[in-house]
């Protein structure tokens, strides 16, 4: 892709560092992430107005740790280091950093604003303290000739720093992250203002750019795309509808992992709406057989992974061979799967369709969502008029049921889960509550305990109910039922669903729990 005015970000490894992107998109101005590896082949092909270099897991002090391209710092166009990325400007340019004696800083701080700078123009004023978020073990103790300390926080005397004669900025905290309440608009004047960008970038362009990319990857060639009828896979298949037409052939997998009643809603929505040929593979002795005896969560996130491959290929086969397969795969998928740059940032679980993948493929992976969040892909839908009912339901991993039942996932407890989850979310749907929520389900527990149903004994699974709000799925919140919601689903469940004699609802907010329990 050819863009002009464009901002290139350089990755360092940071968790977070498709933020960044997120927050230059959102100013209206394309971006692109680029590993520091390969920077500078990067900044040839994209001729960036400015350049954001990214925080990051290594210490500036280490010996062999990362650095900039040093032409960077010549070319003559903005710069802004956001943590390591302002370390590491910082030690290029003539300045020095040390390990914090003290530890450093996690979490919420406050920055004082000392004087005034391009970035904080019709923002920040001297003399006001703002919220920031920070996350460093090293910090700046001397800046480099030309710069000038801005803002201070307790921690960092060198909170925020400023060469304005080569537009040259250096933050140590994280203004990607909500946390920092005006990070983005920070960001934004960086984008906008300093790198005097018109900010016109819009979906519309993405989609364009995006259908090119697909022909020229694709070719003449055949393509296979997964599509579970939630809004990645739908999106991504009428991205690639438009760019190849006939070329492309839907493929939807029922594992027997899926809820009440989804198989017949997903594929008469689909076929209803669309004249994308769709096959319907029934797979539920194939998952369930697989699944037997496996208990460790990566190890069943990985045998689905595989198994929905296998699928493919066989679907692949019966029309003739196809060279690509299509997901809607996302950023977050990426992210807790694997670093985005193969840098060094941890993994937290491989989502089935990234990390689970088996290691050897035929088919090559067409994935045309890759660098976006879900708020972004929801947009994108309603960009390409996917209707209303694919765009706002909630998110439904690939491996389903299957990570919602810790322990062995057998049809019993598949079934037991899929008639109290059906409950639950009726519940919801009645009260009004289905928007106002990111993602709700119920998870059953491999523990028993004691109750007591018309004066008998029983003794019988836990199951847990989770809801939460989100704008990305990266952090979440609990939501918050009204009070007389959650003990009438509670009733309902055990009245109703054989099995199950007692209900919880989970409190915990990501992080530190992730939004799935596996
Ligand atoms: N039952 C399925 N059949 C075929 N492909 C699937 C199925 N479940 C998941 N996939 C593939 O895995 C990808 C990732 O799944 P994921 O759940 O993240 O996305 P989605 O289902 O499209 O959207 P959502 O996150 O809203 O549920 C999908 O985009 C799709 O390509
Ligand atoms: O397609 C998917 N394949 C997976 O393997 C997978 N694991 C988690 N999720 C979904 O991702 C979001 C974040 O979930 P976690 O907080 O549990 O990581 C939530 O929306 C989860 O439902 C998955 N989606
Ligand atoms: N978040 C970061 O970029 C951290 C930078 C560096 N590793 C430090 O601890 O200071
Ligand atoms: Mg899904």
């Amino acid at each position: 892709m050819q863009h002009t005015d464009t901002i290139l970000i350089v990755d360092f490894g940071s968790q977070v560092t498709q933020l960044i992107a997120r927050r230059v998109r959102e100013a209206g101005v394309y971006s692109e992430v680029a590993p520091f590896q390969s920077a500078e082949a990067a900044f040839e092909r994209l001729k960036p107005a400015g350049i954001i270099l990214s925080g990051g897991p290594a210490s500036v002090t280490a010996e062999n740790s990362p650095r900039a391209p040093q032409a960077f710092f010549e070319a003559g166009i903005p710069i802004l280091g956001i943590c390591y990325g302002q370390q590491v400007m910082s030690a290029q340019l003539g300045g020095n950093v040390v390990v914090s004696g003290d530890g450093g800083e996690f979490g919420k701080a406050f920055v004082d604003v000392k004087s005034h700078c391009a970035l904080f123009d019709g923002l920040w004023a001297e003399g006001e303290r703002h919220q920031v978020w920070m996350s460093h073990g090293d910090k700046v103790d001397a800046i480099p000739p030309g710069f000038v300390p801005v803002a201070t926080s307790e921690g960092a005397p060198y909170a925020i720093v400023a060469d304005e004669a080569r537009r040259f900025y250096g933050v140590q905290f994280h203004p990607e992250v909500v946390h920092t309440p005006d990070g983005g608009k920070l960001i934004a004047n960086f984008a906008r203002h300093v790198c005097g960008l018109p900010g016109d970038w819009t979906m519309a362009e993405f989609r364009d750019a995006k259908i090119a990319e697909i022909r020229s990857q694709v070719g003449k060639g055949k393509v296979i795309c997964g599509l579970s009828g939630g809004v990645d896979s739908s999106v991504a298949a009428l991205l690639i509808h438009e760019a190849i037409g006939d070329q492309l052939t839907c493929v939807f997998v029922d594992g027997g992992i899926l809820r009440a009643g989804e198989a017949e809603q997903v594929v008469g929505l689909f076929r209803g709406h669309y004249n994308i040929p769709l096959v319907h593979v029934q797979a539920q002795t194939l998952f369930m057989n697989g699944l037997a005896g496996v208990t460790d969560p990566e190890a069943k996130r990985k045998f689905i992974g595989k198994t929905f491959i296998d699928v493919f290929e066989a679907e692949a086969k019966k029309i003739g061979g196809a060279e690509f397969l299509a997901q809607g795969t996302l950023y977050p998928d990426v992210i807790e799967s694997v670093s985005f740059t193969g840098g060094p940032s941890v993994t937290i679980k491989s989502h089935h369709n990234v990390g689970g993948l088996p290691e050897r493929m035929n088919m090559k992976l067409v994935e045309p969502l890759r660098e976006l969040f879900k708020d972004e892909v929801r947009a994108l839908g309603r960009e390409l008029g996917l209707p209303d009912v694919f765009v706002g339901r909630h998110p439904f991993p690939g491996p389903g049921l299957a990570i919602r039942i810790p322990g062995e996932v057998t049809q019993e407890r598949c079934d037991i889960l899929r008639k109290a989850d059906a409950v639950y979310l009726e519940e919801i749907r009645n009260a009004g509550l289905y928007d106002a929520i990111w993602q709700a389900f119920a998870v059953l527990l491999p523990v028993r305990t004691v109750g007591v149903m018309g004066d008998g004994r029983t003794y019988d699974h836990v199951l847990a109910l989770r809801a939460v709000t989100s704008t990305d799925g990266m952090t979440a919140e609990v939501f918050d039922f009204p009070s007389d919601f959650l003990p009438r689903v509670a009733t309902r469940i055990v009245n109703e669903v054989k099995g199950v004699n007692r209900v919880v609802y989970d409190y915990t907010s990501k992080p530190p729990g992730t939004i799935e329990w596996e």
